[in-house]
């Protein structure tokens, strides 16, 4: 990273940015849908007024001194943050720390009744019942006519443009669309990703999973054609080990959509069957590290999870939280190569991801000039760009 080793951190402090808008008007709206989606009672009620005061208005306060994570939080830097304006520390670890106190505020980890009731999971049912969930399923009909590797670059962009289903962008995303002036793609490196795989039937794959609903379900049908078709012999799903940014796929939603699958007809019911049989002997395995909701880039990652994507013959990484994550929630040159901003990264690696925050690396001058030409900064947040990046 020599050339650009002081990129500045993203903050949300400046109004009329996009992550000011996140924290002062995102968060409120999640804190209104989450009171809307179940009875909570008095104490729960006051717990989210509270807790919509803190993140519009006040400071960071530490969890209660009993939290079963507060050692984590701890080494994730939430003494040094305690008592600073929430939009004077980094927009990523302010962010991830509003669902961690969204959470505590509902009671979700508290013993009770409440305890482990995820607040956004109506939401996410809706979605995997909607009727455009039930056309996707029943596309995979057609799709089974396509030889084999055809089928695979059209499930990797299912996976891709999976990732324009995210319930918190859609909150704030009213009246995005399609421009025909520039590329969907702003960078496509889909071909050198085939190769890293291995031979036929040996590598595992990673795949750090985003939302969950429509964009797991593809995500999900990647792994399954990779390996009922011996492209790899195993695969290993990262989920969020709690409910995080409103869709982040957990292992309940994982299990909701391999039902879906498995419930539904034709070729979608065999993908469904296939996984459900890769989970029982184990071919297809679950993380859900507690890492994966930590508000740090993934080069502080711990050494467990170190060792889980070195063993990998490619690591997938999904979405536009993790892309923050995987390259530093930085404002980067937008020409910075992708390679250097990953070099830390213990194997190949590719990022599929639709673009939907100020982060962005690996374009070449040409395509940001195009972009910016064409629509300013927008392309940057509207969810209507879309990149595949590799780093072999
Ligand atoms: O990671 P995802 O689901 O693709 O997107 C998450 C997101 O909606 O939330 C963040 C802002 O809150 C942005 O990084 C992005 O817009």
């Amino acid at each position: 990273m020599s050339d650009h080793p002081t990129a500045p951190v993203i903050l949300g402090d400046e109004p009329g940015t996009f992550p000011h808008g996140v924290l002062a008007e995102r968060h409120p709206a999640i804190i209104r849908q989450v009171r809307e989606a179940f009875p909570y009672g008095p104490e729960q009620h006051r717990a989210l007024d509270a807790l919509l005061a803190g993140c519009t208005g006040g400071t960071i306060e530490p969890l209660p001194a009993d939290a079963h994570d507060r050692r984590h939080w701890e080494a994730w830097g939430m003494d040094a943050y305690a008592g600073r304006s929430w939009y004077d520390v980094p927009w990523l670890w302010s962010e991830s720390w509003f669902y961690r106190r969204l959470l505590h505020a509902v009671g979700y980890f508290a013993p009770g009744p409440w305890q482990g009731i995820d607040p956004f999971r109506p939401s996410k049912l809706a979605e995997l019942d909607s009727p455009a969930t039930d056309e996707e399923l029943a596309a995979l009909d057609d799709l089974a006519r396509q030889p084999v590797d055809e089928r695979a670059r059209a499930l990797l962009h299912g996976s891709l443009w999976g990732n324009r289903a995210d319930l918190g962008f859609r909150l704030s995303a009213e009246g995005a669309e399609e421009t025909a002036a520039v590329p969907a793609l702003v960078a496509d490196d889909s071909e050198r990703l085939w190769p890293l795989l291995g031979a036929p039937g040996t590598g595992t794959l990673c795949l750090v999973a985003d939302n969950a609903g429509r964009e797991l379900v593809p995500d999900l049908l990647l792994i399954a054609h990779l390996l009922a078709h011996g492209r790899v012999a195993r695969a290993v799903l990262h989920v969020k080990p709690y409910p995080y940014y409103v869709s982040d796929a957990t292992t309940a939603d994982v299990v909701d959509a391999v039902r879906r699958l498995t419930g539904a007809e034709g070729a979608a019911a065999e993908y469904g069957r296939g996984l459900w049989a890769a989970l029982t002997d184990g071919r297809l395995t679950l993380r859900a590290h507690p890492f994966s909701c930590a508000p740090l880039p993934y080069a502080d990652m711990p050494d467990g999870l170190r060792a889980d994507f070195a063993a990998a013959a490619l690591t997938v990484v999904k979405g536009d939280l993790n892309y923050r994550r995987l390259v530093g929630d930085r404002y980067w040159p937008p020409t910075t190569p992708f390679a250097e901003v990953t070099a830390y990264f213990p194997g190949p690696v590719a990022a599929l991801r639709t673009l939907k925050s100020d982060v962005i690396t690996g374009l070449t001058a040409d395509t940001e000039a195009a972009l910016v030409a064409a629509e300013e900064q927008r392309w940057r947040t509207g969810g209507t760009h879309a990149l595949v990046q590799v780093r072999t």
